[in-house]
């Protein structure tokens, strides 16, 4: 059993658990549930910013605790005012110590899409996801076959809600195009192995259809890479460690966006 498997089994569970403790009726009343979402291509074109999905992720399956005490509300704003386009909140609780409250804690003090982040296998959670202030989801390829991609990203999309579907191979790519996506992203972390490697984004680059933004994922550090990424066609770069394993995350996100710049 990958680790995937095991935290899409555990998802199944938290779904049940989640849907007899807030029906969906529940969902709907939410102060958030009828905004209109911030639009994340639009973030991600917009050519006076690099493009930079900030992630706040305080432990992972593949290097455990990276940061137990930042505080969401302060580290998001900082990573905004930093110039992050778009901002990426882990939301699994069993696995990543995320939460739905730190998604909402997030939403209230900032005007950015807000990607959740988790593994996404039922349309509660889509809907769980508009009711916390999300603006994006995420689908992943290896967990959905491509109806169920399809028939998501469309529940995803008629909530006006934009989805960013994420593929680790050649061959996930093109079993999961739909009309229903309007993000591709390309994880370098393959996550059965948790091999990590840059080349998978340079690799994928051509394969991705133009009508979609292209997003590289995980294993990002060095702004040269995101000059190098920029170059072969990639708009947004989602990075979550290289910030959160520091004490200070959004300053360090602050000198990432600046080199970056100082480079292009
Ligand atoms: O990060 C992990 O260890 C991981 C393991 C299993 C499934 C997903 C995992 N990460 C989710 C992500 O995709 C990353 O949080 C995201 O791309 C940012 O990556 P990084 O900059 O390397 O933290």
């Amino acid at each position: 059993m990958t680790i995937l498997d095991k935290i899409v089994a555990r998802k199944r569970e938290e779904i049940l658990e989640n849907k007899a403790k807030t029906p969906i009726e529940l969902l709907e009343k939410s102060e958030f549930f009828d905004r209109e979402c911030y639009s994340f291509k639009e973030a991600l074109t917009n050519t006076e910013k690099i493009g930079l999905i900030a992630e706040f992720k305080r432990k992972s399956p593949s290097k455990g605790i990276l940061n137990a005490d930042a505080d969401v509300a302060e580290t998001t704003k900082g990573y905004v005012d930093a110039g992050a386009s778009v901002l990426s909140i882990l939301t699994d609780v069993d696995f990543f110590n995320g939460s739905n409250e730190n998604l909402i804690k997030a939403r209230r003090v900032n005007e950015v899409p807000i990607l959740r982040k988790d593994f996404i296998i039922d349309e509660y959670q889509i809907l769980e996801a508009k009711s916390i202030g999300a603006d994006v989801i995420l689908l992943i390829s290896a967990c959905l076959s491509p109806e169920e991609l399809k028939s998501l990203g469309a529940f995803a999309q008629s909530l006006g809600m934009s989805v960013l579907l994420e593929v680790h191979d050649k061959q996930e790519l093109l079993c999961s195009i739909s009309p229903y996506i309007d993000a591709i992203g390309v994880n370098n972390r393959n996550l059965a192995t948790f091999n990590v490697d840059i080349q998978t984004s340079f690799d994928l680059a051509d394969l991705i259809p133009d009508e979609f933004v292209k997003v590289s994922e995980s294993a990002l550090s060095n702004p040269q890479t995101i000059i190098d990424l920029k170059n072969v066609g990639y708009r947004g770069f989602l990075i979550g460690e290289t910030f959160m394993k520091t004490v200070n995350p959004a300053e360090t996100c602050k000198g990432f966006i600046e080199s970056v710049k100082s480079l292009s």
